[in-house]
This record gives C-alpha cells, sequence and structure tokens, in this order.
C-alpha cells in the first residue's frame, strides 16, 4: 500500500486499484468525489451510456445523493461554459469543454443511467431485481419510518394472537409457544424493568419491537434459546459451590475469619446476597483477617472462593439472559413478520434489503445477476463518506467492488475516522481501512492499493483551522488523549475503560492538523456562562445567544449567514421559539415540515370544515388565520364571542340544506349541547343547536357572502386540489414572499400527488393527509435570510460562515435494557443490564461506554469544524457544570 499527502486528486493510472481518502473536515473530500467522477468520465473517452453506467457514486443520505448529483452537473456546466471554477476542474480533470458538453447531453438525455444514489437505495435495487429469487411479493415497498413499522408488525401480531386460550396463559409448552405466552412474558419483562415509571405498556412495547429490529439487521443466525432450566441448573451450581467452601472453613475453623463479613451468613444464602461486596474479592490477603493470611487452609478456601464467584458470576448471566428470554422471542417472531410482510405484501422496513441481501450472498455469482437483471456493469464504485458505512452494507458492497476489480475497475472511498456519528445504524469507523488490506480485495497489485491525505482545509479561516489544531491535533499522543479521556469517563472504578477510550481516542484523531488554504480572518468567542443549575444556565445561554446574533447582525452579517447547531431536536426547536420570541427570523427542520406554516395550517383548517361543516374548531381556526385574513384582521369577527353565546338552536328548514348546498360526500354534524354530562334535571337535554358556522353566517352576513359561501357553495363538487386553487386566489396566497410561498406550493403539490394515488375526494386527500402530512416537507429555501438552528447531525457536511454552540450540557446517553452479545464460537444472545450484573454485562457495557463516548467526541468535532469564519462557544463554569459533558470535555482539550 503507497501513502501520499495531496492536495488534488490525482486519478491512478494503472487498474484496478483502490484508493482511499482520508482527511480532516473541510478538506475537500465531497468535491474530490464529484471531481474523481469527472475524471473517470474523461478517462472513458466520447461519452456513451456504458461508460456512463459503470460509475457507481454512493453516498449516505437522501440529500447528500442529490447533492452530489448537482454538483456534478454544475462542475460539468462550469467546464463547459469555461467559467473561471471551470478552469481549475478542466485542469484537475482533464475534460475539455466540449467533452463536458457532451457529457451533460448525454446524463440528461440518459439520467437513469447517472447512478448517483444511496447505499441503502442502491441494496433496495439489488432486492428488486431479485425479488423472485428471494419469493418476495413482485410489487415492492420500502418505508424507513421505524415507529409506523413497529405499529404495523404489533397489529398483525396481535391480530393473530389467539386471546381465547388466555386462560392457559402461562402455563405448560402452549403458552410458551403461542403469541399469547409471548405477550405473557414480555408483560413479565415490562413489569421488570419499568416499576417505577409507571403503566405505558404499547409506548414500551414499540420501543422493544425497534430495538429488537435494529438488533435483527446484524443478526443471521437466531438468537440461543435460554430456560428457567439453565437458571435453576446455574443456582444451584452457585449454592452447590457455597456449601462446599462453608465446609471447608469450617473443617479450617476460620469461618469467622473473613474480613468485614459473616461469611456463613454470605455463604449460606447466596440468593439473598448477590450485590454483596463479599463476593468482589481480588486476593486471600483481602478476603481473611490478617491473623489467618498464614493459616494452611487458605490456598485451597481461597480456590473455593473463586469457584463460588465463578458460579455467582455463572447466575448471573443465566439470569441477565432469562430476564432477556422473551425479547428473543420477540425477536423470532418479528422477523417471520416481517418475512410474511416481504413475502405476501412486498413491504420491506429500511435496511432489511441488506439483511435479505446478506442472506443469500452465499449463493453463486448472485450480485451478478442482480446487476445483469438491473442492466448495469458497474465498473468504477465512488463511496462518500465511508466511515459511517454499517458491517452489512459493505459485505455487500465488498462483493460488488471484488468484482468491479476483477475486471480491471476501481474502488475509491472518502471520510473521516473522526466524524463517525452513526453507531446507531450501523455505522462502523473500524472498517474504514478494510478496502486496503489484501485480504478483502485480493485482485489488486499490491502498489495498486493507495491512500491518500488532504492535508488543507479548504473551509476555515486560519484562525478557526489553529483553534481546531489546538483542540484535536495533539490527541495522537496517549498522553493528550489520557487526560480527555479522564474528563469523559470521571467515575473512578472505570481505569480500564477510561484507558481503552484515551487508546481509540489516539487511533481517532491521527494525523487530524490541517493546513489552513483560505486568505480570510476569522475568530473564535467563548463566552463563560455562571448559572447556580442547568435550567438557569439555559436561561441565560438564550439571552446571550439573542444578543451575539443581534450584535453580529447589527455589524452587518446577515441572519442566513447563522447557524445553532444543538445535540437534540428537542433543543432545536426551544432554540428557535427563545429567537422567533425576539423577533429573529430563524428556521429549523421542524419549520420545514409544511403543515407547521400558518399558511398551510389555514387552507387545511379550510378544507377540514367544508368536509364537515360542524367541525367548529376547524372554522374557528380558520377565521383566526393570521395569514389567510391579514389584510382584513380588524374586520374579522370575534370568534370567541360566538363560541360562547348561547346556542342558536338547529332549524328544520336551514336554509343551507333547503338550497341543497350540503352536497353529497359533505358531513353535517348535529352539535348535542348537554349530553349525558348536563348539570340540569334528571334527563339528559339532548337539545340540538346549530354548528358555529350557522352563527356566524346570521351575526355577520357579509363575511360570510365574501370569504366562506364561495367555498362552501362549491364544496360538494370540488376536489381538494380544485379547492386550494381557489383558495390561494381568494386569499391572494401567490403574494405571499418567495420564501413562504414554497410552503403553500408544496401543499398544491401533495394535493395533486394525492389525487394521482386515487384520493379524488376532499374527505379522501385528509386521509391521505392525516398519514402523509408529517412527512411533507420543503427544501431549504435558497437564500433565506434566517438564522439555521439544527442538530449537529444533521450539520454534517454542511458549512457556515457563523456557527454558535450554545448548549454543550449534553453528556453520556442511557444505558440499553438489554444488549446484544455475538461472537464467533457461540450463537449470539441477548442479555439484561439490571443490576447486579455478571462481567460479561460489565465489561460489555464499558466497550459500549468507551464507542459512546468516542463518538460523542466526533460528534463535537463536527459540530466545531462547521464555521467559515467565526465560532462562537457557551461555556457553564465549571461549578455548575455536571461531571461529564460536552463543555467540560472541550475545555480539556482546548487552548488557553
Ligand atoms: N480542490 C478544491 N478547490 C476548490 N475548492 C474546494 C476544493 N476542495 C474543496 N473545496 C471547497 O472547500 C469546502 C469544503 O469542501 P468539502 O465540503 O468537499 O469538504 P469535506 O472534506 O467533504 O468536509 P466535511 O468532512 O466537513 O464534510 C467547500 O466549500 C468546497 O467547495
Amino acid at each position: 500500500m503507497t501513502t501520499t499527502s495531496n492536495s488534488d486528486i490525482p486519478l491512478p493510472r494503472e487498474f484496478p486499484h483502490v484508493l482511499v481518502v482520508q482527511a480532516s473536515a473541510g478538506a475537500g473530500k465531497t468535491y474530490s468525489l464529484g471531481l474523481r467522477f469527472l475524471q473517470l468520465l474523461a478517462r472513458a473517452g466520447s461519452p456513451s451510456t456504458g461508460a456512463l453506467g459503470s460509475i457507481l457514486a454512493l453516498t449516505f443520505t437522501v440529500a447528500a445523493a442529490q447533492e452530489m448529483k448537482s454538483r456534478i452537473i454544475a462542475f460539468l456546466k462550469d467546464i463547459a461554459l469555461e467559467t473561471p471554477a471551470g478552469s481549475l476542474l478542466r485542469e484537475q480533470s482533464g475534460l475539455n469543454p466540449a467533452a463536458a458538453a457532451a457529457w451533460l447531453d448525454c446524463i440528461l438525455e440518459h439520467f437513469q443511467r447517472f447512478q448517483v444514489k444511496t447505499i441503502d437505495s442502491l441494496h433496495f435495487q439489488l432486492v428488486q431485481a431479485l425479488g423472485k429469487r428471494m419469493n418476495l411479493c413482485p410489487e415492492l415497498e420500502a418505508s424507513f419510518d421505524q415507529s409506523a413499522w413497529s405499529k404495523v408488525v404489533l397489529e398483525g401480531l396481535l391480530a393473530r394472537t389467539d386471546w381465547d386460550q388466555l386462560v392457559i396463559s402461562g402455563s405448560g409448552p402452549e403458552a410458551t409457544d403461542s403469541l399469547l405466552g409471548l405477550w405473557d412474558g414480555i408483560f413479565q419483562v415490562y413489569l421488570h424493568q419499568e416499576m417505577h415509571s409507571g403503566l405505558r405498556f404499547l409506548p414500551w412495547l414499540e420501543k422493544q419491537v425497534r430495538g429488537v429490529v435494529s438488533d435483527l439487521n446484524q443478526l443471521l443466525t437466531p438468537l440461543a434459546a435460554t430456560s428457567l432450566d439453565d437458571l435453576r441448573a446455574a443456582q444451584s451450581q452457585l449454592l452447590h459451590c457455597c456449601r462446599e467452601m462453608t465446609e471447608a472453613l469450617e473443617r479450617a475453623g476460620i469461618l469467622d475469619q473473613v474480613s468485614r463479613f459473616d461469611a456463613a451468613d454470605k455463604l449460606g444464602n447466596p440468593l439473598a446476597e448477590l450485590d454483596s461486596a463479599f463476593f468482589t474479592k481480588t486476593s486471600a490477603t483481602e478476603l481473611f483477617k490478617k491473623k489467618v493470611h498464614c493459616h494452611p487452609a487458605l490456598p485451597e478456601c481461597w480456590d473455593l472462593y473463586m469457584g463460588v464467584c465463578r458460579a455467582r458470576n455463572a447466575y448471573l448471566l443465566a439470569r441477565a439472559r432469562l430476564h432477556a428470554a422473551p425479547l428473543a422471542r420477540l425477536q423470532l417472531v418479528v422477523s417471520r413478520e416481517l418475512e410474511r410482510l416481504g413475502q405476501s405484501q412486498g413491504l420491506l422496513m429500511g435496511g432489511w434489503w441488506t439483511r435479505l441481501i446478506r442472506q443469500h450472498l452465499d449463493r453463486e455469482e448472485l450480485l451478478q445477476e442482480a446487476a445483469m437483471i438491473l442492466g448495469m456493469r458497474w465498473r468504477h464504485l465512488l463511496i462518500d463518506e465511508f466511515q459511517d458505512t454499517s458491517r452489512e452494507q459493505w459485505e455487500v458492497l465488498r462483493e460488488l467492488a471484488v468484482e468491479a476489480l476483477s475486471e480491471g475497475g476501481s474502488l475509491f472511498c472518502v471520510g473521516d475516522v473522526k466524524q463517525a456519528i452513526y453507531r446507531w445504524r450501523g455505522g462502523d469507523w473500524r472498517l474504514f481501512f478494510e478496502p486496503l488490506d489484501p485480504r478483502v480485495t485480493p485482485n489488486v497489485p499490491e502498489g495498486n492499493r493507495m491512500r491518500t491525505v488532504l492535508p488543507f482545509n479548504r473551509r476555515s479561516c486560519p484562525e478557526v483551522v489553529a483553534w481546531n489544531n489546538a483542540c484535536f491535533a495533539s490527541l495522537d499522543k496517549p498522553d493528550a488523549a489520557m487526560l480527555l479521556a479522564d474528563a469523559m469517563i470521571p467515575a473512578k472504578e472505570k481505569t480500564q475503560a477510561r484507558s481503552h477510550l484515551a487508546s481509540t481516542i489516539t487511533e481517532l484523531y491521527a494525523e487530524s492538523a490541517q493546513l489552513p488554504w483560505k486568505e480570510c480572518s476569522g475568530a473564535i468567542h467563548v463566552t463563560e456562562i455562571k448559572a447556580e443549575d442547568t435550567q438557569e444556565y439555559k436561561a441565560k445561554a438564550m439571552l446571550t445567544l439573542i444578543a451575539e446574533i443581534e450584535a453580529l447582525h447589527a455589524r452587518g452579517v446577515s441572519h442566513g449567514d447563522m447557524a445553532v447547531l444543538v445535540r437534540t431536536n428537542t433543543e432545536a426547536g426551544e432554540c428557535a421559539q427563545n429567537l422567533l420570541a425576539a423577533s429573529i427570523p430563524t428556521i429549523t427542520e421542524q419549520s420545514l415540515v409544511i403543515s407547521g406554516h400558518p399558511a398551510v395550517r389555514g387552507l387545511l383548517a379550510l378544507l377540514t370544515w367544508l368536509d364537515n361543516p360542524g367541525d367548529d374548531a376547524a372554522l374557528d381556526a380558520l377565521c383566526r388565520n393570521p395569514l389567510l385574513f391579514a389584510e382584513i384582521l380588524d374586520d374579522v369577527p370575534d370568534m370567541c364571542t360566538l363560541l360562547l353565546a348561547a346556542p342558536v338552536p338547529l332549524r328544520k328548514d336551514d336554509p343551507l340544506q333547503a338550497a341543497g348546498c350540503v352536497q353529497p360526500g359533505m358531513r353535517e354534524e348535529a352539535h348535542i349541547v348537554g349530553g349525558e354530562d348536563a348539570a340540569d334535571g334528571d334527563a339528559p337535554r339532548n337539545e340540538t343547536a346549530a354548528p358555529l358556522y350557522r352563527r356566524l353566517q346570521e351575526a355577520h352576513p357579509a363575511f360570510w357572502a365574501e370569504h366562506l359561501e364561495p367555498f362552501w357553495k362549491h364544496a360538494g363538487f370540488r376536489g381538494a386540489y380544485e379547492l386550494l386553487l381557489a383558495a390561494v386566489a381568494h386569499f391572494r396566497l401567490r403574494e405571499l414572499p418567495l420564501g413562504q410561498w414554497a410552503w403553500v406550493e408544496k401543499l398544491l403539490e401533495s394535493a395533486l400527488n394525492a389525487e394521482a394515488q386515487g384520493y379524488t375526494t376532499l374527505s379522501g386527500f385528509l386521509e391521505f393527509w392525516q398519514e402523509n402530512g408529517s412527512f411533507c416537507v420543503v427544501g431549504l429555501p435558497e437564500g433565506l435570510a434566517a438564522v439555521r438552528v439544527m442538530t449537529m447531525h444533521k450539520a454534517k457536511g454542511l458549512e457556515f460562515p457563523q456557527v454558535f454552540l450554545p448548549l454543550l450540557g449534553y453528556g453520556d446517553k442511557n444505558r440499553p435494557a438489554h444488549l446484544l452479545f455475538q461472537s464467533e464460537d457461540e450463537a449470539p444472545y441477548l442479555a439484561a443490564t439490571t443490576k447486579p450484573r455478571c462481567a460479561e454485562v460489565t465489561e460489555f457495557m464499558d466497550s459500549e461506554l468507551i464507542k459512546t463516548m468516542a463518538e460523542e467526541l466526533n460528534l463535537l468535532y463536527v459540530a466545531l469544524t462547521r464555521a467559515r469564519a467565526g465560532l462562537h462557544i457557551f461555556l457553564a463554569d465549571t461549578e455548575t457544570a455536571r461531571s461529564s459533558h460536552a463543555a467540560s470535555w472541550l475545555r480539556a482539550v482546548m487552548p488557553g
């Protein structure tokens, strides 16, 4: 393998070859992937669909794939139009303007051969091609919505449960084999785990299904079974060992010579004393009183003690496995259910396709067959964000890569192990250098396996680069890494976990120093905030954030050039609310969900009311909508007064009904006033009152006639799209500023989509919206001058002139309730993490802690490297801060 350091990516001349580009943030990895695509086009010579389709570029998210496609097209345009950026690209790629224009035509004409996609969509496509071989329904449908999946799976299982067998619950083998027995066991686990947090069984169960499903993606072999008999055997072994030791101590006359403990008591009833420190001694001198340290029976007694400890550990492990046994059964049942849904209905859960391919990978030439069915001959694989690829995904990609390399192709992977932050999705940074291993890519000559480091930071000003270098570049030294590990895992007893974390950090942060490329000026601002507790800190941090944003804006920095990065979506929502309350234009991920936009809310209220005129709440929301009635706010009837007014009885000769205005498909619902809760007298009043629209119509006929009647009259005849178009015209929504119009346009597009899918009536559309509305989002409008508030995860790959990090109080996450153990020589199994824990569970939890902390550090690195010019960091003063949190980790590494 050769290692080089390059400011630009050369195209190795010899094929086949493997090139791994590793570089720190902002070094131009994504840029180089686009450039590499162009270099391969240039090498192919004149444009052809075959050459275009032989390049497969893979990214991690849909947004990144779209961004990559546009970037490649923009590169080609730049070269074709001979712009200044184009002449550099021409030099770097070897494509001349005429060739670039010809490739552009080829791509636009044969867009389906332009293979830039997510790893998931590639795997889905492969499964589609192999569907018949895998016994899947021909029409496949994919969904990533994990909570929707857990509901579908649960509903299917609950519907098939034979509840009539309730009487046998918990008794006999039928009970354990049946679904009823499964629920019984699961409920026991629930009671055991959630005793203190109240009865919220269904949400808990859904969470378990999501948990077992994510475990399932890693598992190809079924989990090992465990039973009460295993626990009984472990229990009798423990009691036996305790008895043996008691007898030996009695024989030697030293039963009362164990320091600080009544040995007879501990050994007599070990099951009641499982968490006693008596079982955690590390030497005979620690276990026994000084005066018997030279007793001849001590070695034998110590051996017996060790036996007791081993038996206790085995008992604790058996118990942990038994506690998780119903979840293991759930896993099996869920996996069968997912298989059934794929075969009978073609429903595939996000990521499940990777497992399906892996299950069939041992079949000869499976992937070649899939590629042939798809009409593809991939020869060059380009993988972005390689550090976040999961081992399962890599197993499939590796097969494709080996095939491409054996045909004289290439494999090009770019990434940064310091930015590995998707472990929860299976991402495993340790496979980053695997493509360079001769065992993995055997058909590549040694000299053609290359690793390149990009030394320059092309994103940030020299001050930001220098500050991040000062924080992170020395972490490849064991001492500096250890200091940080001390801050990250302060618990005294976790010595081993701390030193493992330190060595992981040294591996991750090797070669992280960067050279500045840009000549601009930037600054780092660190603000200390004193507060008694976290609540006070948050309040003060928000005030400081507002003040700093306002000051920056006053100095001429656009709001659109500022980003606030936080750890969670909830924090993003809170931050955005505070900024909006201070009249700072702000945009969050959530504000891109169109159902939250005031104009969309108003239009949906209109449709809801038209569909069901008795829906007073919808009419109320419509008439109070500040955007729809922006110009006549003072003339809008006071809905409060109307709602509180005495009910007007519904007339039989309701003129609207008489005029035939209640159309088929519209639901006229009478209002029942009183009902069973009526206070007066014995019988409920059951008086029927007119709905709100009737009162509005009678009290404000002019408003009714102008703003509501035009829709009302046509509601029964028109679908949602037509009604929305009429409303857009009536309320002059086209006059909304460009940034705001995007939301309305998206709603119109949704209504058209719904009609195309057969939801042609108004009620049909509302039903469609109920299911899909929360996923309907607009893209970030270009040039919108608003502060972006987003999570650090979402900020990955992005850059902003000014970045604020106001809430660095987050720390280690909650412990999982169960763990999946996998090893080469044993069948995998689940174990609960409740205390007291056996050594296996403790070790596993420590290794998880190390991985979690390393990933949290990476997330902080991602956040600190997004700024082009200004980085604004808020830190709680040391006394108020929790012992281990992002701010304290930063303090351990930052300069000064
Ligand atoms: N060779 C280059 N010539 C000109 N500009 C470049 C070059 N490489 C990168 N850039 C610019 O530098 C910035 C950072 O590049 P890019 O996003 O590709 O970095 P990255 O390594 O993928 O960053 P991160 O790991 O943080 O996502 C972008 O604005 C990009 O356009």
